[in-house]
């Protein structure tokens, strides 16, 4: 039997890095999606039947572990404790790595090295020494902000849990179904310990929004799902600008400790954004003039979140730039996820124009930007069996 799961990215609307340290922040599912299928090999004297595999077809990287070379590795993983999710210690990291780094990943798609190792964990967690085929398709640029860490986490560990003994689950059901509440913490607590390996100190926003779909919001591991009662588009915009989410947490951190009072006051000032911005989104609306009126608070508080995020550090000359632009055309932007390049968002008023938009657009990707505009609060992570679709 074969699973595939999907998992979605992710926008944040308010509050990220703050969200680490305690702060609310605000994040919405998006309509592009992760993909993991697994199937187990039916046994036979064929070599390939008794490793590991792992394809990341994207990105055009193949893994492949003997069963055996896994055990030996890594001895005490593998007793099956698909129910209990726990964290990966220091040592196993260590192990994992070295397992990854003999599949000789070209230095150019080194950075997948961490995605890698976070499979091999959850799957030798929750599987053991099984021998397996997963491969790996995502709709999501990796590393830009939109979530595609906690979405390979998600749908990784979806597909996992999937053809475990863990949960139960109607087989013979056409086409993706979701899982129920109990199963959804577990995914959800399995893929937070797989962000840890990628992200070092996630708030686990990123995973909680991927799992449940929907607009949440989110505080100290606490999630509050919000009904949104006014329409939210907004435009995506990928600078394009390569980083990475650990580093730009931990730069934030650093300064947190060289600056203690003035970074809890930023934190406190976002918090409160986060907090009206969600009252806002929730509170029902008449008329179009209700909803300009909202608009105007939105685009205000994502302003003053942009500010605070430069405060923090974690903007980028290209994230700038996209400002500058939007801003000829009076719309308000902020960047979204991690920040220091990836992706910005720009909200697009009810109101405005296709000649605008269309615009906006051509001028940003002149500049060498990708835009795209997602769906934005639809449904978390679903699997479907095979057969199905
Ligand atoms: N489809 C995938 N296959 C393998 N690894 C992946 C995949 N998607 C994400 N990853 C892992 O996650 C890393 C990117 O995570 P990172 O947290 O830096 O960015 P992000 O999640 O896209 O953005 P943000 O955390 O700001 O929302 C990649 O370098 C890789 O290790
Ligand atoms: C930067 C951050 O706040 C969001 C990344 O999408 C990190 C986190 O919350 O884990
Ligand atoms: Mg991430």
């Amino acid at each position: 039997m074969e699973v595939r799961a999907r998992a979605p990215g992710k926008i944040i609307l308010a509050g990220e890095h703050a969200v680490v340290h305690g702060s609310t922040a605000l994040a919405a599912s998006i309509d592009l999606y992760t993909y993991v299928s697994l199937g187990f090999p039916t046994p036979s004297d064929n070599d390939d039947t008794i490793k590991l595999h792992l394809h990341l077809k994207d990105v055009d990287l193949e893994f492949s572990w003997p069963v055996g070379r896994i055990k030996e590795v890594l001895p005490d993983l593998g007793s099956h404790t698909a129910s209990s999710p726990s964290p990966c210690s220091l040592e196993t990291i260590k192990a994992i790595a070295a397992l990854v780094e003999e599949q000789n990943i070209p230095e150019a798609k080194i950075g997948l090295a961490s995605g890698a190792s976070t499979f091999l964990w959850l799957y030798t967690s929750i599987h053991g020494y099984k021998p397996a085929k997963a491969v790996v398709t995502s709709e999501l640029p990796l590393g830009s902000g939109l979530g595609s860490s906690a979405a390979f986490c998600v749908a990784s560990s979806a597909a996992l849990l999937a053809l475990s003994d863990s949960v139960t689950l109607d087989f013979s059901h056409q086409g993706w179904q979701m899982f129920g509440e109990s199963e959804l913490e577990l995914v959800n607590k399995w893929a937070f310990e797989g962000e840890k390996i990628i992200h070092g100190k996630p708030s686990g926003i990123d995973n909680t929004v991927s799992t449940y779909g929907n607009t949440i919001k989110f505080r100290s591991g606490e999630l509050t799902r919000i009904k949104t009662n006014m329409p939210l588009k907004m435009l995506i915009t990928n600078t394009k600008v390569g980083r990475n989410t650990k580093a730009l947490v931990a730069s934030v951190s650093e300064r947190t400790i060289r600056h203690p009072k003035a970074m809890a006051l930023v934190f406190s000032a976002v918090d409160s954004i986060s907090s009206e911005l969600a009252s806002i989104i929730e509170s029902p609306v008449s008329d179009d003039l209700a909803i300009t009126e909202k608009e105007e608070k939105l685009e205000e508080l994502m302003e003053m979140n942009q500010g605070l995020l430069q405060c923090m550090g974690v903007s980028h000359a290209s994230i700038e730039t996209v400002l500058r632009t939007t801003l000829k055309y009076k719309l308000s932007s902020k960047l979204t996820g991690a920040g220091g390049g990836g992706c910005v968002l720009t909200l697009l008023p009810n109101l405005l124009s296709g000649t605008v938009v269309d615009k906006v657009i051509e001028e940003l990707e002149s500049s060498g930007f990708q835009c795209l505009i997602a769906g934005i609060g639809g449904g978390g992570m679903e699997i479907s069996f095979s057969g199905s679709s």
